[in-house]
């Protein structure tokens, strides 16, 4: 870290280039557009329809200090998340909002699954939200913009269907769809309950993260990456509880964090929704930095921007503000994310090369 220079500042972020893993669909919706669309599609579960209270709603219910009642909040995007058109829509609006915020690389995760109440089928979704994400691409790029967005399908833990979601990320890898994942509640839903799925995965040679190591700790995060093969975890926040002196100058780490360490497993880490959720206190304590000390290969990432309010130019003005970073971290964490992405690697070299390393070069 170089101390010679100003504290970044937001607009300064947001001009620079950034790429984030984990962010998902149905908890990245403009409030307005959930008023909007529960409107058109009929969906009267809403708490208000006006989007200011809307969007307050959202924020302080997943504020809850408990990953399963955060995700209660959920039901009312999916609800308003099951017609071809809605579903496109709001994958649009999504890479037009990070494409605004500067992000160049986005990974846009969802569960197909949720999303089957008015009678899509799995390959009618895929397919609305791949269209959403290409004319997203579009209009980015007539403002000028270079955004290349991917979706991974997500699998959720508590159902049955993840073979199911798994063949489908391999039969639409060749369009949009970069990988696949797991979420939901993670207790009593270990990710080995889904072993066939990820067996299937890598027998076909495809890519997927696990979320795993946020509201459960490192049984789940040794399952995720010793069973099933993870490439990379879904936060994974908890592998601190195998790190002893943490914060101290004796600093020592068990064996699963070493090996996280030495394989250079990415963490896509996500500090406001640690906080909203309970797995850390706040961003200035969240391990996050201790983990960038100790160079784990560690991203910065959303989660959820509806829910936290969030995009991810303040997830860094936050880290910048309250946890002391700079803009060398934000390179590095930057380039790791770009070195991550299940997207080719000569594509994600380019990337690299051709968008971030310029861009952060430029002043
Ligand atoms: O932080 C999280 N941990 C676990 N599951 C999550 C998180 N955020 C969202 N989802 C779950 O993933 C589904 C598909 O996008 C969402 O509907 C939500 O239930
Ligand atoms: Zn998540």
């Amino acid at each position: 870290m170089s101390q010679t220079q100003a504290p970044l500042t937001y607009e300064e972020i947001v001009r620079l280039p950034k790429v984030l893993l984990h962010d998902h669909l149905d908890g990245g919706v403009r409030p307005s557009t959930v008023a909007q669309l529960a409107d058109e599609t009929g969906y009267d579960g809403l708490p208000t329809s006006d989007p200011s209270q809307l969007a307050q709603w959202f924020r302080e219910n997943a504020d809850s200090g408990s990953l399963v009642r955060y995700l209660e909040t959920f039901a009312h995007t999916v609800g308003v998340m099951q017609t071809a058109d809605a579903l496109r829509r709001v994958a649009r609006e999504a890479v037009e909002d990070l494409a605004a915020d500067g992000v160049v690389y986005a990974e846009i995760r969802y569960a197909p699954e949720q999303h089957l109440e008015q009678g899509l089928s799995l390959d009618d979704v895929v397919e609305a939200v791949n269209a959403g994400l290409r004319e997203g691409e579009s209009l980015a790029a007539e403002q000028r913009r270079t955004i290349r967005a991917r979706a991974l399908l997500t699998a959720m833990r508590h159902a049955a269907k993840s073979t199911e979601i798994a063949e489908l990320a391999v039969r639409y890898r060749d369009d949009e769809v970069a990988g696949f994942d797991i979420a939901g509640a993670e207790a009593g839903n270990p990710p080995t309950r889904h072993l066939d799925a990820f067996e299937y995965l890598r027998r076909e040679d495809a890519h997927f993260t696990i979320h795993a190591g946020e509201a459960f700790g490192l049984p789940s995060i040794w399952e995720a990456i010793q069973w099933c093969g993870a490439e990379r975890l879904g936060h994974g926040i908890r592998i601190v509880d195998d790190i002893e002196g943490l914060g101290t100058s004796r600093v020592q780490l068990g064996r699963l964090a070493s090996y996280v360490r030495d394989r250079r497993i990415p963490l896509e880490l996500c500090p406001s929704s640690n906080v909203q959720t309970g797995a850390a206190t706040s961003v200035a304590a969240h391990p996050i930095t201790q983990l960038r000390d100790l160079r784990f290969r560690i991203t910065v990432n959303t989660d959820n921007r509806l829910m936290s309010d969030t995009s991810m130019s303040r997830e860094m003005w936050l880290l910048v503000q309250d946890a002391g970073w700079d803009r060398e971290d934000l390179r590095w964490v930057t380039i790791n994310a770009m070195k991550s992405a299940f997207l080719p690697f000569d594509e994600r070299l380019a990337i690299i090369e051709e968008q971030i390393k310029p861009g952060y070069e430029a002043r």
